[in-house]
C-alpha cells in the first residue's frame, strides 16, 4: 500500500501517563504495519557542551528543552517520503549520542511525547491528535518504577525532579494542550475500548489517502 501522502498521529500526555504504551496498542491492533513511532525524547536538545552536574540541573519539561525546529524539518520530511537521520538521546547522560539513527518514512507516523501539541505549527501537520489523560499519582508512580529501573535514578533524585520541574511544568505547559486532543483517553494502553476506536479511525483516514492518491 502506498498513500498519497503519510498519516501523522500526535499522542501526548504528562509522563507516565502510558504514551509509548498506547502507541503500541495502535500498532499492535493495525494490520497494516508501514508504521513508523517517533519519540520527542530522541530530540532533547544536545547539552554535550555542558559538564554533567550542570546537565542534571535542566529543566527537561520545559518546551524550550527540545530541539522542536529539528523535529519539525525531520518530520516535514517523512511526510514527503525522504528519510532522516534521528537523534538518538541518552537518558543517563542527559545529552546526544555521537551516532543517530537513519529513519526510512513510512505511510503511518506516530509521534509521542509530553509537548508535542504546545506548538502551533506542529499541531497543524497533525491528522489526529489524542491526548493520554492518567492521573498524577499513578503516573509518578509509573515513573519511579521506570527511571530507577531505565533511566539509572535513585528514588530521592526522581522526587526531587518531579516537585521541582514536572509537575509545575506538567500544570503549565501538557495539561493546557489538553484542548488542542481530537480524543482524550483515560488511563491510556489498557482502554481497549479507546484504542479501537482509534483503529478504526485511523483505517477511515487511510481509505481516505487512498482514494486521493
Ligand atoms: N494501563 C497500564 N497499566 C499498568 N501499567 C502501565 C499502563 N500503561 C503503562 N504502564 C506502565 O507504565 C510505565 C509508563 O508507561 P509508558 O507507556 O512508557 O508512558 P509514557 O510513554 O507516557 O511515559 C511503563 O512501565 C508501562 O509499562
Ligand atoms: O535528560 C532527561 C530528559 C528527559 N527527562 C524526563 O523525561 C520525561 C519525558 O519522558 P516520558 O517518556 O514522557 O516520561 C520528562 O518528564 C523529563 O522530566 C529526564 O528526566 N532527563
Amino acid at each position: 500500500m502506498k498513500l498519497n501522502r503519510p498519516i501523522l498521529i500526535g499522542i501526548t500526555g504528562g509522563t507516565g501517563s502510558g504514551k509509548s504504551t498506547v502507541a503500541r496498542a495502535i500498532f499492535q491492533s493495525l494490520s497494516e504495519k508501514n508504521i513508523l513511532v517517533i519519540e520527542q525524547d530522541s530530540y532533547y536538545k544536545d547539552q554535550s557542551h555542558l559538564s554533567f552536574e550542570e546537565r542534571v540541573k535542566t529543566n527537561y519539561d520545559h518546551p524550550l528543552a527540545f530541539d522542536t525546529p529539528l523535529m519539525i524539518t525531520h518530520l516535514r520530511e517523512l511526510l514527503q517520503n525522504k528519510p532522516v537521520n534521528k537523534p538518538i538521546y541518552d537518558f543517563e547522560l542527559h545529552t546526544r549520542k555521537r551516532e543517530t539513527q537513519h529513519i526510512e518514512p513510512r505511510d503511518i507516523i506516530i509521534l509521542e511525547g509530553i509537548m508535542i501539541l504546545d506548538d502551533p505549527v506542529l499541531r497543524d501537520m497533525m491528522d489526529i491528535k489524542i491526548f493520554v489523560d492518567t492521573d498524577a499519582d499513578v503516573r509518578i508512580v509509573r515513573r519511579i518504577v521506570r527511571d530507577i529501573k531505565a533511566r539509572g535514578r535513585s528514588l530521592e533524585s526522581v522526587i526531587s525532579q518531579y516537585l521541582s520541574t514536572v509537575r509545575p511544568a506538567h500544570l503549565q505547559f501538557v495539561e493546557p494542550t489538553k484542548r488542542y486532543a481530537d480524543i482524550i483517553i483515560p488511563e491510556g494502553g489498557n482502554n481497549q475500548v479507546a484504542i479501537d476506536i482509534m483503529v478504526t479511525k485511523i483505517k477511515s483516514v487511510i481509505r481516505d489517502q487512498l482514494i486521493k492518491a
